[in-house]
């Protein structure tokens, strides 16, 4: 088979990755299986492939973060070490100890109130590793409940592989992928979400691999890939990433509580308490090292146990609480580790790591591959095109808005009870004497309530957010696919919804009678929905947290209704701010504006009640009230304006929010992290300054302790003169 042939079919993929396993130790390194060759060939754009494996060292690496109140701790201290292709390296270490930390620090993922100092070399060169150089497996399985594991992955596939790959070739690298990640007997199968029964935990977990692993990439950082999982679980998947690193790829992995043989599976082990490194070497020489550092495994215990027990200073506040015989046996232990503190152990062992032999080959090793200039690994991410990425999105999303119950259905369901109540309260509404009170209280519900009833969407376009934030980080697609998938994909259901809502709404009331005045009547429902949905959309790019959400939703909602004119007529609104500028932002009013118009205009009114008609007969001044009599006189309404009008002003509020949309997407993205860092950072300069200002004063302090401190010399003069005289 030549090199970067293309195939066709999922048996012939599964022959090439598992062709491309190597015999004896298993290590390819800096090997690509052909298909990878295909990926990257298309990246680079060369004929012949280059080295595109991934060496990773990281030298000297201190982290350290500014805390709220603007005073700095060390995460991270002094860690040296490296990565290469066809290695699995795990990061272990308590609770705590900064696994999380090196893993974002390798890969540039640092929060912004943290400050990296040392070098992290890929290749040999400095790379700022975001969107896509290299893939990251998050601890949560951020994935879509309603699809299958094999429509997951197609999706992300099409959203990722370039446009000209033919189609077959894609199913292909899908059902590669499929084979490799051991999900065959649940491709089938949906994710699962709150209604839906899915795959299980392991399985997710394997998804949210394969869905990294996708684009072949080179170096692959994965937190925690094991936990909450059983041990065969575990094993599996951790089996999963050492066949993928003996396909030339770099794979970093923390790991909790690895059992035996989930441990056997790597190859280097890194050892973190509280920041600083414990040992680094081979996973299979940490026994050794512990024995010669003084804390031999017992024979009965599982070496991971022990090195974390070794190194987990938690052991010390359990100790103290132990009473009694409890304590007494501990006491009467042979472990060394039982005769002293974990603390003093973590002490040792970090000693004994920087004076060892281990500690002086890593840094020479750190310097061997710095001094290599390899390749640039810039994978850019996606290859596929914007209209291929925003069509996916659109499709995918729309499936997933068909099959989640709660996404639209429910609220269908909900919007047809709420417009049945409306038509059989307001049935047959008329143009009796109060009609128009009627008209007017019955459209100021329509517009005001049930479009806020949008809001239970909510908890649906929360999950969307954490699906598009792990993609985007990871280099998917960008934020104008996204958005544009998720508008177009929603639209058919917003019709759905507020048409069928609206005619029954409608048709019961009996609205002003009119084709026109119908459909004018739906199109502000469903544009007011529209923007209830997008404005909720962008609360939810900004406030992840579903109760938050809800509450600035209604909270906002509540006062643009507050200024629609209904509950306070135009003219009454006190005008600095109520009136102007947030009667004018509210999309309630000009929804009721344009619908009393649409309503009362034309119509003609009983100028009294039925009782008192009787009673004054002929003799009353003016026997009806014409509807533009009561949208001038009662609703306060400028009736040269056209309703029309209104509604444009409406629909430029869809775009408007949408923009909103994309714009508060983009502000979470490159302006709160940059505001944060800038906070983050001032607060460690004031603190400096604050310190130094502390040990400035303290030296003045001290200075004039020792002016103030009668010299010895004269004293003894002084008292070489007393006695002399
Ligand atoms: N951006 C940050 N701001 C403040 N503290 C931080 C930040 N990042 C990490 N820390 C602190 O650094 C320490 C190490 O955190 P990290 O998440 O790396 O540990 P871990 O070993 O991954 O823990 P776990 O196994 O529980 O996930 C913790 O005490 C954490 O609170």
């Amino acid at each position: 088979m030549k090199e970067g042939e293309v195939r066709s079919s999922a048996g012939q993929v599964m022959m090439e990755i598992e062709s491309n396993k190597p015999a004896g130790n298993g290590i390819v390194v800096g090997g690509l299986s052909p298909l990878s060759e295909t990926l990257w060939k298309e990246k680079i754009n060369t004929e012949f492939v280059s080295d595109v494996s991934a060496r990773l060292t990281w030298k000297d690496l201190t982290v350290t973060v500014t805390l709220g109140n603007g005073e700095t701790r060390k995460v991270l201290e002094g860690l040296t070490g490296y990565a290469e292709p066809g290695t699995i390296t795990a990061l272990m270490g308590p609770s705590g100890s900064g696994k999380s930390t090196l893993l974002d620090a390798l890969s540039s993922r640092l929060a912004t109130n943290a400050f990296l100092s040392g070098t992290v070399l890929l290749n040999g060169r400095k790379t700022k590793m975001s969107f896509g150089t290299a893939a990251y497996v998050t601890q949560d399985d951020t994935l879509i409940g309603t699809l299958t594991v094999r429509e997951t992955i197609s999706y992300s596939a099409r959203l990722r592989l370039p446009d000209m790959m033919p189609e077959e070739d894609k199913r292909a690298l899908v059902e590669g992928t499929i084979v490799e990640m051991g999900l065959q007997d649940c491709a089938d199968t949906v994710i699962g979400n709150w209604h839906l029964r899915g795959i299980s935990g392991g399985e997710k977990r394997r998804v949210s691999i394969a869905l990294e692993i996708l684009m072949r990439p080179r170096l692959l950082f994965l937190d925690e890939p094991t936990s909450g999982l059983d041990s065969a679980s575990a094993f599996f998947v951790t089996q999963t990433l050492r066949g993928l690193s003996r396909d030339g790829r770099t794979v970093i992995a923390s790991i909790h509580q690895p059992s035996s043989e989930v441990f056997e599976l790597f190859d280097r082990l890194y050892l973190l308490s509280g920041g600083k490194t414990v040992y680094f070497g081979q996973a299979s020489e940490a026994y050794e090292f512990f024995a010669r550092a003084g804390f031999p495994c017992p024979s009965l215990r599982n070496p991971s146990d022990h090195f974390l027990r070794c190194m987990n200073s938690d052991f010390d506040k359990v100790k103290a609480t132990l009473k009694g015989s409890m304590k007494a046996r501990f006491e009467r232990s042979d472990d060394p580790l039982e005769k002293m503190t974990t603390t003093e152990a973590i002490r040792r062992l970090t000693d004994f790591y920087r004076h060892s032999q281990y500690y002086d080959s890593a840094r020479e090793k750190v310097d061997e591959i710095s001094r290599v200039k390899g390749s640039v690994l810039d994978s850019g991410g996606s290859q596929a095109s914007f209209v291929m990425q925003a069509f996916t999105l659109t499709k995918r999303s729309f499936v997933n808005m068909s099959r989640d119950f709660g996404y639209y259905w429910l609220r269908l369901a909900i919007y047809l009870v709420v417009t049945i109540c409306i038509g059989t309260i307001y049935l047959n509404v008329g143009t009796g004497y109060n009609a128009f009170l009627s008209r007017g209280a019955c459209a100021s519900f329509v517009f005001g309530f049930v479009t806020f009833m949008s809001i239970g969407g909510f908890p649906s376009f929360v999950e969307d957010m954490k699906v598009f934030q792990r993609e985007r980080v990871n280099g998917h697609y960008g934020v104008s696919a996204f958005v544009i998938g998720n508008t177009l994909s929603a639209l058919p259901f917003l019709i759905l919804i507020t048409f069928t809502s609206g005619t029954i709404c409608y048709f019961m009331v009996r609205l002003h009678p009119g084709f026109m005045h119908y459909l004018f009547f739906v199109f502000c429902l469903h544009a007011c929905v529209t923007v209830v949905e997008s404005l909720m959309m962008a609360i939810a790019s900004v406030v992840p947290n579903f109760l938050m959400g809800i509450i600035v939703g209604a909270g906002i909602q509540g006062i643009f209704m507050l200024v629609s004119g209904f509950f306070r007529l135009p003219n009454d609104i006190p005008k600095p701010f109520w009136r102007y500028p947030m009667s004018y932002i509210s999309f309630h009013y000009w929804a009721l504006q344009g619908q009393y118009q649409n309503d009362l205009r034309g119509l003609v009114f009983d100028n009294q009640p039925p009782d008192l008609s009787m009673i004054t007969g002929e003799f009353f001044w003016m026997k009806n009230m014409t509807g533009e009599f009561i949208l001038e006189n009662v609703f306060e309404i400028d009736v040269n304006r056209s309703k029309w009008w209104d509604l444009s002003v409406l629909f430029s509020m869809v775009v408007i929010y949408r923009l909103l949309f994309f714009i508060m997407i983009k502000v979470n993205e490159d302006v709160t992290p940059w505001i944060r860092g800038y906070i983050a950072r001032s607060r460690r300069r004031r603190r400096r300054r604050r310190l130094q200002h502390k040990k400035n004063s303290n030296q003045h302090a001290s200075v004039d302790h020792v002016n103030r401190t009668p010299s010895l010399r004269v004293y003894v003069v002084e008292a070489e003169t007393c006695s002399s005289t």
